[in-house]
């Protein structure tokens, strides 16, 4: 992905390299053109809003291709022609028809609207002209086309600056800026679709190399060579061993939700450790998954005397105050791989370079899944609650940290502490459900067992999560969660064309 820095270097190389500037404008305006032409009917007629820079620019080119093509269009300004520059100066040149400098009162006749005012340039929130005709067209019920972004929204952050223009499609060039994938942007924007407009290779790499710290899309591309895969030679210790700690006899179910996902997406074994007094609870529940007795941190500690215990998953019903505080300071000094969620996080309310430290103690590798709830409290009194995106507030996380950290929402962001970060638009709204993030974090202690490192863990479980929630849809609940792995992952493996093993191979 891009950040809208980088798209300006991305351009700047490209003409640097010998590439026009209109040369893109003129392919970013076409391929709006023909968008628009696909949901245009024959003759329709078109508004096209183009603002003062490179993005009316567009704008002007599609306006112009649509005209030749025998539609009607209609073309505002917002500004004064005179003030063009460059590039959307050329494009407002070969435009031969009427420009008008305020929007048509009858708005009715309109069947698409082309938003070409505000892309990658907006810098700052939307008032006066702009915001009246971006409210006087949303209360039509005129479809949409947006340019690069819907204007208003923040390329970078996905936040609305004053107002918004809601689109049915967004069509962008080179490649996904965060605001395609980060909420409120991407509810804003529609469908998204990524076209090329001949910037070439050296462009794209300048544009990639100013983008680092790397923002990936979340999916196979960029975690499926790290995906366990079976041999035949394979058994269940080298698939590893995770651990849940269970809360007190009542509240066992969240533990019992993250095992049996741990166990689906294929750990070898799975460990309930539970207090004495829920040891019946859990064992009234459980059968492939294992049950032991851990009554204190003592316990626990006695527990993983066996090296085979690679994963340890704690905070699901665990409970809020010291004896949390107390296990995970065990957990972490065992030196395992760690996944902390729910109670465990908020134990550490406030308090979050605290559970740094005890984290770096250990030197084991872990994973952090607030919701955005608890990421709040987390790290209530740090400078990571201070502004930016939620791309940079979970990479601020995760570099305190030193953990992965998984940013839940509809927009899951996951941030390794070197900075690369991934967004998740692979999911359903159906995962908003009671238990739902406990069997996620389940995921990820399944993923770590099998030998996955910790970021690309993280990222495989969110998708497998969404995939879950999508293929469920309506009626979805969180047991559900972990029964739909053997399709979401036999799905996966047809995906990276790599059938499990067979008695062939065996
Ligand atoms: N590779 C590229 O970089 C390409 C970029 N193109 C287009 O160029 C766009 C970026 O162009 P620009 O950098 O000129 O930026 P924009 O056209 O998005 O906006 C910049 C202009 O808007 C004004 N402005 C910003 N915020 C405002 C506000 N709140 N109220 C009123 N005026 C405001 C600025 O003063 C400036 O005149 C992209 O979004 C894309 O549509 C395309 O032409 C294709 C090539
Ligand atoms: N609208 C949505 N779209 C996609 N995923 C969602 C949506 N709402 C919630 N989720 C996902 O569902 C899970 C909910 O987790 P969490 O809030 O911890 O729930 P719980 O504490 O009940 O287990 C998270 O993984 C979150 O990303
Ligand atoms: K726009």
């Amino acid at each position: 992905m891009l950040s809208t820095g980088a798209v300006a270097c991305l351009d700047a190389a490209a003409i640097a390299g010998g590439i026009l500037g209109i040369a893109l404008m003129e392919a970013a305006g076409a391929a709006v053109a023909t968008r628009a032409k696909a949901l245009l009917p024959a003759n329709g007629a078109v508004l096209a809003l183009c603002g003062p820079g490179n993005n009316g620019g567009d704008g002007f080119v599609a306006a112009r291709l649509l005209a030749a093509a025998e539609y009607r269009v209609a073309l505002v300004l917002l500004g004064e022609r005179s003030a063009l520059n460059g590039d959307a100066a050329l494009a407002a040149q070969a435009w031969t028809g009427a420009i008008l400098s305020t929007i048509p009162s009858d708005l009715t006749r309109f069947d698409l609207a082309i938003d070409a005012l505000f892309g990658a340039g907006l810098s700052r929130d939307i008032d006066g002209d702009a915001r009246a005709m971006i409210e006087a067209v949303a209360a039509t019920r005129m479809a949409v086309l947006a340019v690069d972004v819907p204007s208003g929204v923040d390329g970078d952050s996905g936040s609305v600056r004053g107002v918004a223009l809601p689109a049915v499609e967004t069509i962008t060039f080179v490649g996904l800026k965060p605001a395609h994938l980060l909420e409120p942007g991407r509810g804003l924007c529609g469908r998204v679709e990524v076209v090329q407009i001949g910037a070439g290779p050296d462009a794209i790499a300048a544009g990639l190399e100013a983008s680092l710290p790397p923002l990936h899309k979340n999916g196979p591309d960029l975690w499926g060579a790290a995906f366990p895969r079976l041999t035949g030679a394979s058994h269940k210790y080298t698939r590893g061993h995770a651990v849940v700690l269970s809360g007190p006899a009542t509240r066992t179910g969240a533990a019992r939700l993250a095992a049996r996902g741990a166990l689906r997406v294929g750990a070898g074994l799975v460990t309930v450790a539970s207090p004495a007094g829920a040891l019946a609870e859990n064992a009234a529940h459980l059968t492939a998954i294992m049950l032991r007795r851990c009554e204190d941190p003592d316990d626990l500690d006695d527990l993983l005397a066996d090296e085979r215990l690679n994963v340890i998953l704690l905070g699901p019903g665990l409970g809020v105050g010291e004896p949390t505080r107390d296990r995970i300071g065990v957990a972490a000094s065992a030196g395992r791989s760690l996944v902390l969620d729910a109670d465990a996080l908020t134990s550490f309310a406030g308090e979050a370079k605290h559970l740094a430290g005890l984290l770096a103690d250990g030197g084991g590798e872990a994973v952090l899944t607030p919701h955005a709830g608890e990421f709040a409290r987390l790290f209530d009194g740090t400078s990571v609650l201070r502004g930016g995106s939620k791309v940079d507030r979970a990479r601020a996380a995760a570099a305190l940290m030193k953990a992965v950290v998984v940013f839940k929402g509809s927009d899951t962001v996951i941030a390794h502490p070197d900075g690369r970060a991934a967004i998740n638009a692979h999911g359903s709204p159906y995962l908003g459900t009671a238990g739902s993030g406990d069997v996620l974090g389940g995921f990820i202690a399944g993923l770590l067992a099998q030998g996955m490192p910790p970021f690309e863990a993280a990222c495989t479980a969110v998708w497998l999560h969404g995939d879950a929630g999508l293929r469920h849809g309506p009626g979805l609940i969180a047991e559900d969660l972990p029964e739909l792995m053997p399709a979401v992952l036999s799905g996966l493996a047809e995906r990276l064309s790599a059938a499990p093993p067979t008695l062939a191979h065996r």
